[in-house]
């Protein structure tokens, strides 16, 4: 389970006035959950995110996955924390020079996992996400949803409990973005990963999610189960994401 308590985030900036990015969020995420949050650009969501796992660190509140406080980790304990916490990005964040298999095997390497196990779990990952006999592409000679495949395999080389996805199919066309939604789905299913998802679509959430957040100037205006939400929208932003969207859903 993740909880977040009470949290805020502060942007300090040099002779500029502070921005508060996120304010006082509560918010609690079931174990085996597929969670989405929406908002507009500027609404708070990507720093959001990357609390749960201390790439920002909150100017107050506290974040617990499981029952340890990350806000309380620091160094050594925070980077052993964090592989519990795999993230995938809108653009990928791939290394170029590196081809599929690479850099899927990047986080064992640093993880200091012995060669052979490193092979092993990279030829598990591969057939994951369905990758086969693309090991030795580089990521030019990839689709975006190809590319996207990668950033999940390499998202997954630690196991995982839980996987941040920013953005994640925002790059990618309608037809490619099902396939990585129904990825996703299959490996909350197969591997009963948390995920939390942010996006702008409501689309995105209404196919793989069970729950939902709104955010607007850096607070929750809404939230609850995807269905109730959809059929009874309470906030205007939510009101505005929910309208034009059709209710077609990937079989959950
Ligand atoms: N490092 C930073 N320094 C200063 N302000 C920041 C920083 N990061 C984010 N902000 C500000 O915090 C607010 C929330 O940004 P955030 O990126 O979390 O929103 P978002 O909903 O993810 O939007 P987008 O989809 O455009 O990234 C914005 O006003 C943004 O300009």
């Amino acid at each position: 389970m993740i909880k977040l308590n009470a949290v805020e985030k502060v942007f300090r900036r040099k002779k500029r006035p502070a921005v508060t990015a996120v304010s006082n969020i509560n918010l609690t995420i079931e174990k085996g959950e597929i969670f989405g949050i929406i908002g507009y650009s500027g609404a708070g969501k990507s720093t959001l995110l990357r609390m749960i796992n201390q790439l920002e660190k909150p100017t107050s509140g506290t974040v617990t996955v499981g029952n340890v406080d990350f806000t309380t980790l620091r160094g050594k304990q925070l980077r052993q924390a964090r592989q519990k916490i795999g993230m995938i990005f809108q653009h990928f964040n791939l290394l170029w020079s590196r081809t599929a298999a690479e850099n899927i095997s990047l986080p064992l390497e640093v993880a200091n996992v012995p060669k052979a196990e490193r092979d092993a779990k990279v030829a598990e990952l591969i057939k994951l996400v369905g990758l086969e006999g693309r090991e030795d592409a580089y990521p030019a000679q990839l689709s975006g949803g190809q590319k996207q495949r990668v950033g999940i395999a390499r998202a997954l080389a630690n196991n995982p409990s839980i996987l941040l996805c920013d953005e994640a199919t925002s790059a990618l066309d309608p037809k490619t973005t099902d396939s990585i939604l129904q990825l996703l789905l299959d490996i909350n299913k197969r591997l009963g990963l948390t995920i939390v998802l942010i996006t702008h679509e409501f689309d995105v959430i209404r196919k793989i999610c069970k729950k939902v957040a709104v955010m607007e100037n850096g607070s929750i205006v809404e939230q609850g189960n995807v269905q109730q939400i959809f059929h009874q929208p309470r906030h205007q932003a939510t009101k505005s994401f929910v309208k034009g969207t059709e209710l077609e859903v990937i079989s959950k």
